[in-house]
């Protein structure tokens, strides 16, 4: 069997060496005659899988190591009768912590109250359903937003108006879908932005197109008093630098790159190929990941509740240095901005999720258990 796969998908050999040749290519070079001979293609979100890619190929499995299934043709997959399979909430958590961290910054930035703010989550699955889970946990006050669940769900839902309304933090967390009632292209346009609360703090690491970017970069010239972090970008790894000035934190598609979640990826795919062969997986995550280089903290239980929050949250991540990384690669040619993109993506240091974490609080406090169970790590 032959597999061509993306060079960035970590833990290649460990997964897939067993079902046979292994050939890695750069995802933006994978073409058709790349795909031609292959048996299994295995991409991230970088390559687009359609029928111009795979027609006449040998392809009859694709593995996307992501969650997102935007850049895959999946009705030309069901027409051609090629199985495939994404990695549903590989990397939800480093997204979570993304968003944790990216709070802190604009906490610290303008003086703000993080517990005294209306947070709106637009798109409440895998990662947004996590994010709000944190935010209610922790006994802030969170709106969510999420048609196509409202639909089919008993629950507590607002619809995007009241969000803009009514919320100081908008995290958005939906696929990038182009057509029919729920399209999420543009979902952020020109109006939408324009009606922003005074003061809002508008978060994207969903995809770039959710936003337009062109009316985004706009209204952030007029209005001074709106924040923006952006983890990814409409036309990556092209990106608007006038925009990037104006975010309050600009990071290059890495608000997913936990460790963890990476191979997590990796390990979903290897599970869907051996579903799709009628083989029982015998490799397992738990085996191959190492441990965290940041295993215990304790705290003292008369520690400040919102230090002890920063801490946590930015001793397992904190964006301000992938910021800064990415503004310095945002020189240059178009063409050196996009390598750099590529790069910054491709080199991405260690980070590790806050599961691994255990929290010890040397005594009682209601309010320091409440945080630390909150943000999902251990309590010893
Ligand atoms: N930046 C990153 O590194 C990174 C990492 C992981 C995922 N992502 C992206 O984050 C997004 C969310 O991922 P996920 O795993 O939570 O996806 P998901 O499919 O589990 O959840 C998406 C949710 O959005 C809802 N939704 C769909 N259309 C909507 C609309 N018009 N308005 C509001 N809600 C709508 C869906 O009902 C669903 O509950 C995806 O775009 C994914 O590609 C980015
Ligand atoms: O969809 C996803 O899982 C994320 O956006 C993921 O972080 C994309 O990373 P890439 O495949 O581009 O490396």
């Amino acid at each position: 069997m032959l597999i061509v796969a993306d060079e960035n998908i970590p833990l290649l050999d460990a997964f897939f060496e067993g079902f046979g040749e292994i050939r890695r290519v750069p995802g933006r070079s994978i073409d058709r005659a790349t795909v031609g001979q292959a048996d299994v293609l295995l991409v991230r979100s970088v390559t687009n899988v359609n029928r111009a890619l795979l027609e006449g190929s040998n392809v009859r499995f694709v593995g996307t190591c992501t969650i997102g299934t935007d850049h895959l043709d999946l009705d030309y997959f069901k027409q051609a009768g090629i199985q495939w399979s994404s990695a549903p909430g590989c990397n939800a958590r480093g997204v979570v912590d993304y968003v944790l961290g990216s709070l802190q910054t604009l906490a610290e930035i303008e003086g703000a109250d993080l517990k005294q703010r209306t947070y709106g989550i637009v798109g409440a699955g895998e990662v947004g359903g996590r994010l709000v889970k944190v935010l209610k946990g922790l006994g802030w006050n969170v709106l969510v937003c999420d048609p196509p669940r409202q639909i089919t769900e008993d629950g507590d839902y607002v619809s995007l108006q009241q969000v803009i309304e009514q919320c100081d933090v908008i995290s958005l967390h939906t696929p990038l879908i182009k057509s029919g009632n729920c399209s999420t292209w543009h979902l952020f346009d020109r109006q939408r932005l324009a009606q922003l609360k005074p003061g809002t703090w508008l978060i994207n690491a969903s995809r770039g197109a959710v936003v337009d970017n062109a009316a985004l970069r706009e209204v952030l010239l007029a209005r001074e008093d709106l924040q923006a972090v952006l983890d990814v970008w409409e036309g990556e790894p092209e990106v608007d630098v006038d925009l990037a000035d104006l975010c309050v934190l600009a990071t290059p598609h890495i608000a997913g790159y936990s460790l963890d979640g990476k191979q997590r990826g990796t390990a979903q795919i290897y599970q869907a190929l051996c579903a799709h062969l009628g083989q029982e997986p015998s490799i397992h995550l738990s085996d191959l990941l190492p441990a965290p280089w940041l295993a215990e903290m304790h705290l003292h239980p008369e520690t400040d509740p919102a230090w002890a929050l920063a801490t946590l949250c930015r001793s397992v991540y904190d964006p301000r240095r992938d910021d800064a990384d990415f503004r310095r690669s945002l020189v240059g040619t178009v063409q050196e901005q996009r390598q750099a993109f590529d790069l910054l993506r491709k080199h991405y240091p260690e980070r590790r999720e806050i599961d691994g974490l255990k929290v010890r609080i040397n005594g009682e406090s209601a309010v320091l258990s409440q945080i630390v169970t909150a943000l999902g790590a251990e309590q010893l």
